[in-house]
């Protein structure tokens, strides 16, 4: 046992316990040693690093880590060897291509939940998804056990709930579903993870306009006042492990189809959704490539649905090319909101796309005849949808506004075309890479704004797409990048003249 003085940490990965150099060598710790931290009766794990940023007889923790123990800076806490977990056995069999039980699966979200599991474990858990998947028993028990180790939520009328598996930049579309469905007199609270792969989740989107961290408490209090809300799962100990995944899969870029499937099932089979429409984007640059691929997917979300009991529908869309126009926060903020304060200035796929989903809902919840959704839901959007939205925003925490008093990264910088042509080929991977580049989502106000789309004729110099960011030197990185990366492809109509082979 080591009794060291708390110093807390501005650094943001939970397990990270600073020790002094001396200290160790002094102590039967080694670097890299597992340990349980003790203040009083609550225990976390962390991992010990070496480092002269504290002092001899100081310990280094996370803020978080520190709340958690309700520690304060300056206090005594002890640390003693911890015992390594026994789901980490588990995660060697997946690792090693086998089939997991659904008592060992249990075990790893448990353990997971309860902090006993470091990064490095978390990460070898989620890459190993990723490489060597898993069958539909295995994630049935892993969404139940994602579902179950948090707080469950019961409605007294059945509730709707749409999904995007995301992958596409500027899916802002929830933003205009679940007004229209709200509006319509549906039950829809919609949960939504932040980025994984792009550069704005719903959650990052939704969180310019308003709080999205509720509790349980105040998500019914919304919903009862207005049948709609959208807000972060993440904040809620909705399906806890969902978050715990997503921040290690976020800096790997990846989103291995079971957690995919599991996250976002475990999150509905929380929130007590009865019917759920999954979005699968289908394109050469995002998670699904093909239809033939899609059609697989939605099979298994639909099974899932089956084996959890919520009735799942799922839609392919178009997802070759950025959903309307902005991509970042803020901006993306901005442009649902103009799409709701005039429909005819929104741009056609991010309309088409809302108004679909919002449609099928519609549909399922018998408030449209088969093959009317999207029609009642385009009239709904003229009509209603805007003040429905307010509505939402205002009961959440946040208060009415237009989108022009929403601030967007005050460095920015215009892209122009080298050539006279056509546009044709504008890569998703590359404008998520940019909006990244330049601080999104963290950064809310950064990110790209396309001024032409993929088909769209330009002459040289005419605008292309605008970075944004918060930081003049972000920008200045994402220019680079942007100059090595070429997003936006132009070339004239002809391609090549051939005189003789
Ligand atoms: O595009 P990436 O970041 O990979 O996917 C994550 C996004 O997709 C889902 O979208 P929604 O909640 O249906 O809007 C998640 O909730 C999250 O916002
Ligand atoms: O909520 C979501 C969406 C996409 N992928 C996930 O893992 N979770």
């Amino acid at each position: 046992m080591l009794f060291l003085k708390v110093r807390l940490l501005d650094i943001d990965l939970l397990d990270l316990v600073l020790i002094n150099p001396e200290d160790i060598k002094a102590s039967q710790y080694f670097p890299g040693d597992r340990v349980v931290l003790i203040y009083k009766n609550k225990e976390e794990i962390g991992t010990i690093y070496s480092s002269t940023l504290v002092n001899r007889g100081e310990i280094g923790i996370t803020k978080e880590l520190a709340k958690s123990l309700k520690v304060k800076e300056g206090e005594l806490i002890t640390i003693k060897h911890a015992d390594k977990p026994r789901s980490l056995a588990y995660i060697k069999k997946k690792m090693d291509k086998n089939k997991l039980s659904k008592e060992e699966i249990f075990l790893i979200v448990d353990e997971m939940v309860n902090n006993k599991l470091t990064n490095i474990e978390i990460s070898a858990f989620v890459t190993s998804l990723y490489i060597n998947g898993m069958d539909m028993d295995e994630i049935e028990a892993l969404t139940i056990r994602m579902a179950e180790t948090g707080e469950m939520v019961e409605w007294e009328s059945l509730v709707f709930d749409v999904h995007s598996i995301g992958g596409v930049p500027g899916n802002k579309y929830a933003l205009l579903t679940v007004p229209i469905v709200a509006s319509a007199g549906l039950k829809i609270p919609k949960t939504s993870s932040r980025a994984i792969t792009s550069a704005a989740g719903t959650a990052d989107v939704m969180e310019v306009l308003t709080r999205v961290d509720l509790s349980i408490e105040e998500i019914k209090n919304v919903v009862k006042e207005t049948n709609g809300c959208l807000v972060w799962g993440g904040a809620l100990n909705l399906a806890p492990a969902d978050d715990i995944t997503i921040n290690v899969e976020r800096p790997l870029g990846i989103d291995p189809k079971p957690l995919l499937l599991s996250s976002v099932m475990a999150k509905k089979l929380a929130m007590g959704v009865s019917k759920l429409l999954i979005d699968i984007p289908i394109g050469r640059e995002v998670k699904v490539k093909d239809e033939k691929e899609g059609n697989k997917l939605a099979r298994e979300f639909i099974e899932l649905g089956e084996r959890l009991n919520i009735t799942t529908e799922c839609a392919l869309t178009y997802g070759n090319q950025p959903i309307g126009r902005a991509i970042g926060p803020a901006l993306e903020a901005k442009e649902a909101l103009e799409t709701l304060e005039d429909p005819y200035k929104g741009a056609n796929s991010l309309v088409d796309k809302a108004t679909h989903l919002a449609g099928i809902l519609l549909e399922m919840g018998g408030i449209a005849p088969a093959g009317e959704g999207k029609e009642v839901a385009e009239e709904l959007l003229f009509r209603k949808a805007h003040d429905k939205f307010m509505d939402i925003i205002v009961a959440q925490g946040g208060k009415e506004v237009r989108s022009e008093e929403i601030e967007v990264g005050k460095y920015f910088i215009d892209i122009v075309s080298p050539k006279d042509g056509y546009v044709i080929e504008l890569s998703n991977n590359k404008i998520t890479k940019i909006a990244k580049e330049a601080g999104a989502p963290n950064d809310k106000k950064a990110g790209v704004y396309l001024n032409v789309k993929v088909g769209d004729k330009v002459e040289k110099g005419d605008l292309l797409f605008t970075i944004y960011s918060s930081s003049e030197d972000r920008l200045k990185n994402a220019i680079k990048l942007a100059r090595t990366l070429y997003p936006i492809k132009v070339e004239g109509i002809l391609i090549k003249r051939i005189v003789r082979f």
